[in-house]
Order: C-alpha cells, then structure tokens, then sequence
C-alpha cells in the first residue's frame, strides 16, 4: 500500500492537538512562513525568466551590497506574515531595525526573525540559497515592541527553520522535540513530510570552512584544520573530505543529512568583530536545529544557543556540526 502523505499543516495540527507542542498562533504562523518560502522558491526558480537576479544596488546594515533577490524575499516575509495576527514585530538581516506590525493589523504574541536570503553570492550562479528564520516570544509586562525584547538567548527560541531552494525546495523545522523535514511538491503545491527525527553522526570526516581564509585564522583553528589535512599519516589517522559552498543553509542542510562540521570561525580580517555570521539570524537558529539533531554548536568557547545578545545584528564565531568534531575543537580553545 502506498504510504500516506503527511503535509506541513497536517504534521503541525497533529503536534499541536496530540502532543500540544505547538500553541495554535505558534502553527499558524509556521504556516504563513512556509508559504512565504515557496513564494520565494516560485522567484528564485524563475531565475532571469523573473528578473530576480543581479545586484539592487543599495546596501544593508552590514554594508554588504544587497542582491535583488535579498530585497524581493526581505518584502515577501514581511508581506506574508504582517496582516496574520501572530506576530508583534519581525527583524531581518537586511533591515537596519525591527519591524513593528502596524497597528491596522491584529497583534500577536510572536517575534520573527529571519535571514531572508543566505547564500547571496550564490544568487546568480544557480547554486543552492534558502531562508533561515527564528520564532521567539515576545517578553510580557510591558505594552508594545521594542529593539530590546528580540535580545534573548538562543535557548528562548521557540521554534527555528530553514527552506533550502536547491535542487529540491525543503523546509527543515525544529518547535523543540526534534527535527523534520519537508519537501515542496510542486504539482499538489505542499510541503510534505519525508524526513522526521534527523540526527547528526557524531564522527565525520568532512569540514566545512573557506580555506582561503587560512591564514587569518586563530591558533585552535589552524590547529583542528592542520590535523585534518595530515589525513591517515597524522594525529587523527584518518583521511577528510572537504565542502563549501558559501551558503551556510546549504552546508549546514548537508551536515544534517551525513554528518560533519561547519566552522566560520572569528578571524583577522576583522579583528573587532566577533566573526562574520549573524547570531540572531543564523547562528541561533542553525544551532538549535543542529542540537536538536544530536550534534553540538559553539563559538569555539561557549555554547552558541547561551549567548546573551547585545545588540539585533550582532556577529558570532560559528562551529557546529558533528558532537565530536565540535567538542574536539572547543576543547582547542581552552586555555593549558
Ligand atoms: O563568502 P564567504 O566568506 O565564504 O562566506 C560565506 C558565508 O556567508 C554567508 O553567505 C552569509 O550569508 P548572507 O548571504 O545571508 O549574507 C553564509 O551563508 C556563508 O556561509
Ligand atoms: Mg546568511
Ligand atoms: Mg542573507
């Protein structure tokens, strides 16, 4: 008998009534994001055909040139989930400040938080981009929305997810009781359950980091690194596979697929800043899913999901992935 399929909606519903894991506002708005992501999928599928690629012309917050297609997915999250009733406020990489959902609009209990396009200098070489997005709840004891209330740790996500559009469009979710994934079949237009429990091996022998970055890194860096390159003939005594893609959902999507470790790690460059990922858009989210996949995700010394954050756009060193590899590194960044 052919195996019956269970849609995003449906897996959500079942959670929210059989196991109560997911209040109703909470799946709602799941939902309004899901459609948003196919949405964006339809966009970047078209590709030239929609006048979707190239550069816009303008830059963000960070002072990195926005690609069309930053600008058209920052609008559709906005569009699709400001009028639903679940949300107070969003924030976005590409944004310099918060969003507050105008008051024309039912207001929710929810923050959003999103990367609306990661991977951008992969936009036009038709290389795997995707979404990543983060639901916290808004802290009560005080009307309104400030800046101050997304400034939570990680640890108070309640929900974070990313949509790949790659060869296949997939949404990978975590409400905090593991980690599922969901394929975007075109022809019934649904996401549909195909993957549920995802857990990360806790060896590997694959990294994921920009190499050309060698240089500028930090001693533990260069130290985990070197002992990989040495293959069979070094201390680790085993050969490793290298990846990189330049798009974190991407590499990140692989790792929770076969395993791995994924590093962007603080280096030289800038001194200043903490590393070039964002904590509050990619960083958190990505860390949970990955905890919650049986792997680990630190910033080579604390654990990311704990850190406290000071600012909307703040910047972290990322190293996440495979328990082991992880805890190997962390444990490189110990003071003797
Ligand atoms: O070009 P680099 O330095 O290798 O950086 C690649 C990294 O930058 C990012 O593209 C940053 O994301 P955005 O495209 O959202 O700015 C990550 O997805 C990726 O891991
Ligand atoms: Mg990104
Ligand atoms: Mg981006």
């Amino acid at each position: 008998m052919a195996q019956q399929k269970i849609s995003l909606t449906r897996y959500l519903v079942e959670q929210q009534r059989a196991d109560g894991l997911i209040p109703g506002q909470l799946r709602l708005l799941l939902e309004v994001v899901a459609r948003a992501c196919k949405s964006i999928s339809m966009a970047v599928n078209k590709g030239d055909l929609g006048g979707v690629l190239g550069s816009a012309e303008s830059e963000n917050v960070q002072g990195e040139v926005q690609k069309k297609l930053d600008i058209i997915a920052n609008e559709v999250l906005i569009e699709a989930n400001e009028w639903g009733g679940h949300l107070a406020a969003m924030a976005s990489e590409e944004m310099d400040s918060i969003y507050v959902v105008p008051n024309r609009y039912p207001q929710g209990e929810y923050l959003l938080l999103f990367d609306p396009l990661d991977g951008s200098s992969n936009i036009d070489v038709n290389v795997s981009i995707g979404t990543i997005f983060s639901v916290l709840k808004k802290p009560e004891g005080h009307p309104g929305v400030q800046e101050a209330d997304f400034l939570q740790a990680g640890a108070k996500q309640v929900a974070a997810g990313y949509c790949i559009y790659g060869p296949q469009t997939t949404l990978v979710l975590t409400v905090g009781h593991g980690v599922a994934m969901f394929t975007l079949d075109r022809e019934q237009g649904s996401f549909v359950l195909t993957k549920e429990d995802i857990q990360i091996p806790p060896d590997t022998k694959e990294f994921s980091i920009n190499m050309s970055n060698q240089r500028h890194w930090d001693e533990p860096v260069k130290r985990y690194i070197d002992e990989c390159l040495a293959g069979t003939e070094g201390p680790r005594g085993k050969d490793f596979n290298m990846r990189w893609i330049a798009s974190m959902v991407t590499d990140v999507h692989r790792i929770l697929m076969r395993g791995g470790i994924f590093m962007y790690p603080w280096d030289k460059r800038e001194p200043n800043k903490p590393g070039k990922l964002r904590l509050m858009y990619e960083a958190n989210p990505m860390s949970w899913l990955v905890e919650q996949a049986g792997g680990m995700a630190t910033n080579g010394r604390e654990r990311i999901l704990d850190l406290q954050p000071g600012k909307l756009h703040e910047r972290v060193s990322v190293m996440l992935g495979s328990k082991n590899e992880v805890e190997r590194v962390t444990r490189y960044h110990d003071p003797l």
